[in-house]
């Protein structure tokens, strides 16, 4: 089983969540953790069951840091507001650091998550 942690700030929500649908059949055969906003739209518009942890602002990104540093996420698709100011930025930047710390495969933007999402299918269909 892999496990794939999914975020978005707001205005990227849709995005994800559009992602997600596109791409159900690989997302319903992996663990699914979110914070928690965007983990109830994945389970509300896509019928997927998703682990929820905090909201971003309220520390769920660091939940799902601590989760990486258990070695309890596999992958993480984190779409972030480039565009947007965050109250919690320090959080955001500790969640991509520990990614890097542990060399978690991290997608911040669509084009990226497109690969990584074909990385995921080609693991779960037993590709070294
Ligand atoms: O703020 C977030 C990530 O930094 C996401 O939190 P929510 O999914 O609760 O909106």
């Amino acid at each position: 089983m892999l496990n794939v942690a999914l975020i978005a700030h707001d205005n990227k929500k849709l995005d994800l969540a559009m992602f997600v649908k596109e791409w159900k059949s690989v997302f319903e055969k992996c663990k699914l953790y979110a914070t928690k906003s965007t983990g109830k739209i994945i389970e509300q518009k896509i019928g997927l069951k998703v682990t929820k942890l905090e909201s971003g602002p309220y520390g769920g990104d660091l939940q799902i840091g601590s989760l990486i540093v258990n070695g309890e996420i596999d992958f993480v698709i984190f779409l972030r507001d480039p565009l947007t100011a965050q109250p919690h930025e320090p959080d955001v930047s500790a969640l991509l650091r520990v990614c890097d710390v542990h060399n978690i495969p991290l997608a911040t933007n669509l084009a990226t998550a497109e690969g990584l999402v074909l990385e995921i299918k080609r693991k779960l269909e037993g590709g070294e």
